[in-house]
């Protein structure tokens, strides 16, 4: 029995039982139901269970937010329900489910890439360690940097570097296996197929525009360019998708007592031809024109309005659980530019709602029940993760959460004005900052500082309000 048995047992009791269960998995921070129905869940005896922070439904995702422990506690649970996290189920219920064409598609998104989030966070840690010794010249009266006076820093510098390229350059063995892990297809045929895109027998995508030659497989009537898609996202879900299409249609086709052999060879074939015949090179386009339509909007005369928008509903987008689909964008800006300039206010959006619950902490400093909750989230918060925080604390009372999309709006301001880019995804609180390129950490530091001091302030004043005095009462406090 462990220290998550009971909460197991009264959820599964609660959303209906394991018969009820079509699909659970889970995320960073939250229980991902599919549930045969709906209507069986109740609702408010889940949100009473003491580990559980709230529930949101969205597009027929019925969402546990747990927080940071969620990885055992769904173990435990996974466990007493006797259910698994994939199954074929998962795609066709998601085909029922009554979404738009762009719900779907950011739904895709989020699911793709909320498997991907603890390596690239690793990696943007990494690569922020390898930008603090490489970049910033504090040695010798701020002359030289650390890696150009120690051999060993050097060395260190170097052996990460094998960790951020796995991560970041072959990304796309991490995109197809998470989207044969999502559509419930052979998870290693994923793997192989993202390996194909990726082989060191291609010329290196980022070695493309400058190289002379570019090389070729000559089918005698027709050559194919030998190229790889290094860090590339577009190219490599679109080639997943087709992969796990093949695979599903030629299961209902090929008979049971050969589709072990038929299946994967009929479906990964095709499937890396066409990647690179002609998917790999669409998507390599799409891709170039969705960062270079981001990048340009962030850093237009109108830059500051996209940014004072996309500061203010990220953490409602965070509710969701559809922002994952940001990650596309960043890995896409960051092939393209080298850095990402939307990622910055992601950091800032996380820092600002975790400093709402400081100014609650503040506020409340007599309430010991709360501190319990609202002390780890918002730590929690400043190290990146933000649903302790928004379920525990802001959304409860609501004027620290409109306080903190306020103060992010600002902060986004004042970095995308400044033309703050990070070199990659990293850890999306305080430490973020050790992502950021070296020549704009400072005006990042001065957004840090308002998406610090902002929401504070404000969910000060709006506790003496209107609105804060009446949230109090509801809340019997
Ligand atoms: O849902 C979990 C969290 O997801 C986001 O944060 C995670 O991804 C970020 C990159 O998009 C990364 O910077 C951060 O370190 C990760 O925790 C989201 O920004 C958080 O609000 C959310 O809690």
């Amino acid at each position: 029995m462990s220290k998550y048995t009971d909460a197991a047992k009264q959820l599964l009791e609660h959303v209906g039982g394991s018969e009820n269960i079509s699909v659970v998995t889970h995320c960073a921070t939250r229980m991902r139901f599919v549930l045969n129905d709906p209507k069986k869940a109740d609702i408010k005896k889940v949100e009473e269970i003491d580990i559980v922070k709230g529930t949101f439904t969205q597009a027929g995702q019925f969402q546990v937010i747990v927080g940071n422990e969620v990885a055992s506690f769904y173990n435990e649970f996974t466990a007493i329900a006797g259910v698994g996290d994939t199954s074929k189920d998962e795609a066709k219920q998601a085909a029922k489910q009554n979404m738009n064409i762009l719900q779907r598609l950011i739904g895709h998104l989020a699911d793709i890439f909320t498997p991907l989030i603890p390596a690239l966070v690793v990696g943007g840690l990494i690569l922020g360690f390898r930008n603090v010794i490489g970049e910033i010249n504090m040695m010798n009266g701020g002359t030289q940097t650390l890696v150009e006076v120690s051999q060993f820093w050097a060395g260190v510098h170097s052996f990460l570097w094998l960790i951020g390229e796995a991560i970041f350059h072959f990304l796309p063995v991490g995109i197809t296996w998470a989207i044969s892990r999502k559509m419930g297809t052979t998870q290693i045929l994923g793997i192989v197929l993202g390996i194909t895109l990726v082989s060191p027998q291609l010329l290196n995508a980022y070695g493309v525009p400058g190289s002379d030659a570019i090389p070729a497989w000559d089918f005698g009537f027709a050559q194919v360019d030998m190229i790889g898609y290094q860090a590339q996202v577009i190219p490599a879900i679109l080639a997943g998708f087709v992969l796990a299409y093949l695979e599903l249609g030629l299961r209902k086709v090929i008979p049971s007592v050969v589709s072990m052999i038929f299946v994967p060879f009929f479906a990964l074939i095709p499937a890396v031809l066409v990647a690179h015949v002609v998917l790999g090179p669409i998507g390599w386009t799409i891709g170039s024109w969705i960062s270079n339509v981001v990048y340009s909007g962030l850093t237009s005369a109108f830059g500051w309005l996209f940014a004072a928008l996309f500061g203010f509903v990220y953490a409602p987008l965070v509710i969701t659980g559809l922002h994952h689909m940001t990650n596309a964008i960043d890995l896409q800006l960051m092939s393209e530019f080298g850095g990402t300039n939307l990622w910055p206010m992601i950091a800032l959006s996380n820092i600002a709602q975790g400093s709402a619950v400081v100014a609650m902490i503040i506020l409340n400093r007599r309430d010991e029940k709360e501190k319990q909750v609202s002390v780890p989230a918002a730590i929690s918060c400043y190290l990146g993760v933000t649903e302790p925080a928004m379920f525990g604390i802001n959304l409860r009372y609501v004027f620290p959460f409109l306080a903190a999309m306020v103060g992010s709006a600002l902060a986004a301001i004042i970095s995308v004005g400044s033309g703050v880019m990070a070199n990659s995804i990293g850890v999306g609180g305080i430490p973020g900052i050790l992502s950021i390129q070296v020549h704009h950490m400072l005006v990042f530091a001065v957004s840090m500082l308002v998406a610090i001091v902002v929401p504070i302030i404000l969910t000060m004043v709006l506790a003496k309000t209107k609105m804060g005095i009446n949230a109090y009462k509801r809340l019997g406090k």
